[in-house]
């Protein structure tokens, strides 16, 4: 991960549980995911079933695994969470799947890196609530079946595009967050700051929003940053202020761009005249994996204005070549002359 603000594997692991939205209700923005999420959660509790399985899908801190824990409690049921690498041999599954209770929620983050023989082990649990585990081998092997609770499986993954065609069609539910806008993660900040006993202002609350690259799990990592500054300086509420002092001695980007960001951009105008440049192309300019690019980077870069996606390739936007400083005019054969 290129920004160390996106990074939740530190000690903020703890901070970010106490902050996260435990109801649905308390889920801020992703209004049509929560929508719909209500409904298919009110369905399945009528009929008295398991709510169908789930993948959910975007860039990193959007609130996948907040999602997962929401639906559990809205169930009214118990998660058991997993990770798609941690799952290395069939027995592993087994143990998780044989331990689940009715309607129980199993939730695999990472689910794109799931090994494959687990996968199609997962394949009749999620379809029949069924395993046929293979035990033994050679002469001897023989297969046993073990009959499961009906679960539900939550899926979560930044990189749906990895994830074979008969997996995907399993999920009954399919959701996407995408980023936030800038009221929204204003408000995100104003809750983690109340829920933190921080006094803050709107307007610095918005400086921090602004500039969190559309994300609430930034949100929250700045604004406890900013807290730092402002105590040092025995301020007790946080202004925008003290908020723009803390973001530029932290090298957060005006905009919230992160360093994979700016690379991306500047491979495109220096090495490229502004495109248009192929994906595998600018993954290699930029040392980053062409998928990881298509689905965890780009999404922001066009949302913002700064890229387009072409048939021939990506370009940068003149926005993009005003936000490095580059004059397109200056640059030979690009597209806007
Ligand atoms: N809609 C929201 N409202 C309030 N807080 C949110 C919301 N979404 C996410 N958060 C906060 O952002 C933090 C990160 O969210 P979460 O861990 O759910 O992201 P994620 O999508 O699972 O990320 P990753 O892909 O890295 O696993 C959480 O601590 C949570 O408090
Ligand atoms: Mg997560």
């Amino acid at each position: 991960m290129q920004n160390p603000l996106l990074d939740a594997s530190d000690n903020d692991q703890e901070f970010e549980r106490t902050l996260r939205p435990t109801r649905i209700n308390e889920f801020i923005g992703q209004k049509k995911v929560i929508q719909n999420l209500s409904v298919f959660i009110r369905a399945a509790q009528k009929r008295d079933e398991a709510l169908d399985h789930v993948i959910l899908s975007g860039p990193p801190g959007l609130g996948k695994t907040t999602l997962a824990h929401i639906i559990a409690n809205e169930m009214g049921v118990q998660i058991k969470p997993t990770t798609g690498p941690v799952l290395e041999k069939p027995g592993d599954l087994a143990g998780m799947l044989t331990n689940l209770e009715e309607g129980d929620v199993l939730f695999i983050d990472e689910i794109h890196r799931l090994n494959p023989v687990i996968e199609e082990y997962l394949y009749s649990a999620m379809e029949d609530y069924q395993l046929d585990i293979v035990i033994d081998s050679g002469p001897n092997a023989r297969s046993i079946q073990i009959e499961l609770n009906r679960f539900t499986l939550v899926g979560a993954t930044t990189r749906k595009g990895l994830l074979t065609a008969p997996l995907r069609a399993r999920f009954g539910i399919d959701m996407r967050l995408d980023y936030y806008d800038v009221e929204l993660l204003q408000r995100i900040a104003l809750r983690t700051a109340s829920i933190l006993n921080m006094g803050i202002t709107e307007t610095g609350a918005h400086e921090i929003a602004r500039r969190s690259r559309g994300t609430p799990r930034i949100v929250n990592k700045l604004l406890r940053r900013t807290r730092d500054f402002a105590q040092v300086k025995d301020m007790d509420t946080i202004n925008d202020e003290i908020a723009d002092t803390a973001l530029n001695a932290l090298d957060v980007d005006e905009n919230g761009l992160d360093e994979m960001d700016i690379r991306i951009l500047k491979a495109i105008i220096e090495n490229y005249e502004g495109g248009p440049v192929g994906l595998g192309t600018l993954g290699v300019a930029v040392g980053e994996d062409k998928g990881t690019i298509e689905e965890v980077y780009e999404p922001y870069l066009i949302k913002e204005g700064f890229l387009q996606r072409t048939p021939k390739g990506r370009i940068a936007t003149r926005q993009a070549f005003e936000y490095l400083g580059v004059n397109p005019d200056k640059i030979e054969g690009n597209l806007f002359n």
